[in-house]
This record gives structure tokens, sequence and C-alpha cells, in this order.
């Protein structure tokens, strides 16, 4: 065990790939789409709160999504996502920047980049509305969050326990994500976002990552607080089209 806790070899070695990609020079400033106002928009419009993830595979995945994620994200949006996520990390997850810059000139939802970033100049990579924090990964969460929203990101900090969760708000993060997907083992179990959430204060965006397969989880999530559903492989995975898995997790049951 490191001082990040114990890690998944997956992990470790996503980390390792992250700590060596090279650094652009330039700084970036963005003028984001709002992601919590995206969220109470689909909620007021009657839709279940979903970030719907362009994700063509992953360390818990076989194969690779060989469609053209603008198609798929066109679909995503058709099917009522109220913003999206896009990994760029390319070794595991076979995302890239070009596809995230890609998605966001083709669609009017916020975009969320899907990464993990572990020092301040890795933030200039790519232009996108909401940047990923894992709080696990960053010693000093508070410095990366203001580097963030210098370059006028909006910023989810994702954790996966209450430890976390005290750093994150300490942190002053105000969009917080519970990962369902335990990073020892890669294991998703919702009950970790059921642990949480209880403790998040009201005035913070608390979305659900991970592990979100169908309508039932969705309103499982939605019973527990969240204000919103990360989901990526029961909509790029989920055996109908892109536009119809997405529709299935947007429309709420009838106790959601
Ligand atoms: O998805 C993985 O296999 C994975 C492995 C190791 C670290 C992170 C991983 N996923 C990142 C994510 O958080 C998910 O892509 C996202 O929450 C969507 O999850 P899901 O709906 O379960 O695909």
């Amino acid at each position: 065990m490191d001082s990040q806790g114990e890690l998944a070899p997956a992990v470790a070695s996503i980390l390792e790939a992250a700590r060596a990609r090279p650094t652009p020079a330039e700084r970036v400033a963005v003028t984001p789409r709002d992601l919590p106002s995206a969220l109470a928009r689909a909620e007021a419009a009657g839709r279940v709160p979903v970030v719907a993830e362009v994700k063509p595979t992953s360390p818990t995945t076989e194969g690779t999504d060989e469609r053209d994620p603008v198609e798929l994200a066109r679909g995503m949006v058709a099917g009522g996502a109220a913003a999206l996520s896009v990994l760029t990390e390319p070794e595991h997850f076979g995302g890239s920047v070009e596809t995230l810059d890609r998605v966001r000139e083709a669609v009017d939802v916020p975009v969320l980049r899907k990464d993990f970033l572990l020092e301040e100049a890795q933030l200039d990579a790519a232009e996108a509305d909401v940047v990923l924090l894992i709080a696990r990964f960053l010693d000093d969460l508070e410095g990366m969050l203001a580097a963030a929203r210098e370059r006028g990101f909006q910023v989810l900090v994702e954790v996966h326990d209450r430890e976390e969760l005290e750093r994150a708000l300490d942190a002053g993060a105000d969009v917080v994500g519970v990962n369902n997907r335990d990073l020892a083992n890669l294991v998703v179990n919702l009950e970790t976002f059921e642990s949480v959430a209880p403790h998040v204060p009201d005035d913070v965006t608390l979305i659900a990552e991970s592990g979100i397969a169908d309508p039932a989880d969705a309103a499982r999530m939605r019973r527990a607080g969240a204000d919103g559903l990360l989901v990526g492989t029961g909509i790029v995975r989920g055996g109908g089209s892109v536009e119809a898995n997405t529709r299935r997790l947007t429309t709420p049951m009838d106790d959601s």
C-alpha cells in the first residue's frame, strides 16, 4: 500500500502513464457551460439528470468501441442527457483530447473532461466545461482546484469515502462526485454512494458515478440524494442504441 491507499494494478498503471504524459506550454481560458444549471434544467423538464460518458474502453471492459464519438454524443443528447463526459485518457480508456474537442463542438450541453490529472499544466491540454479532479491522487487538492477555476473550468471533485469528502469540502469543492468503483479492486458497489451522500451539504451539487446499469439503479441513486448520475457502460454497452439506452435512464421510474 502507498500513500494513496491500495490501488489496483490497472490504476497504478494509469497514474504512471499520466505522470509520463507531456504537458502543454500554453495556458487555456474557458467560458464554461454551467453543469449544475444543466442538471437542474433536466430535472425541471421531468428527466433524470444524466451525465452520459463517451468511453471507448476501460480496464474493466472488453474490446474497444470503434463508433464515431460525435455520433454517440449526439445520440446521448437526443436521448435526454443533461451533460456529457468524455474520457481523454489515451492508454487505458482509448480517449483523446481531439475527441473531446469534436464532441464539445458538436453539442451544446456541458462537457466534462474525464482524465487523471496530477499536475496543473495538464489542465491546459484541453478546453472543457468541467474537469475531473480525483481527491485521492492530489495532495494539493485546493491548489489544483484554484488552478482549474483560474482557467475558467468548473470542477467535479471525485471522492470514494467520507475522509476524501471532508478533504474535498475543505478544499472548497461545490460539485462532488462519489465514485462507486473501489480503486483497490475496481469492483462497483452502489452502497458506496449511499454511505457518503448523507454527509454532503445541501448546497453542493452531488453526482453518483459508476455502476449505474439500469433505471432501478438510477432511481436508487436519486433516492440516496444524487443531483446527477454519471453513466458510461450502461449507455455505451447497454444493448440498444446509445439514444435508446440514454432515454431509458433519463426517463424516471414511477418511484424516482
Ligand atoms: O471504468 C473503469 O474500468 C475504470 C477503471 C479504473 C479507474 C477508473 C475507471 N473508470 C472511470 C470512471 O469513473 C467511469 O468511467 C465512470 O464513472 C462511468 O462508470 P460506468 O458507468 O460504470 O462505466
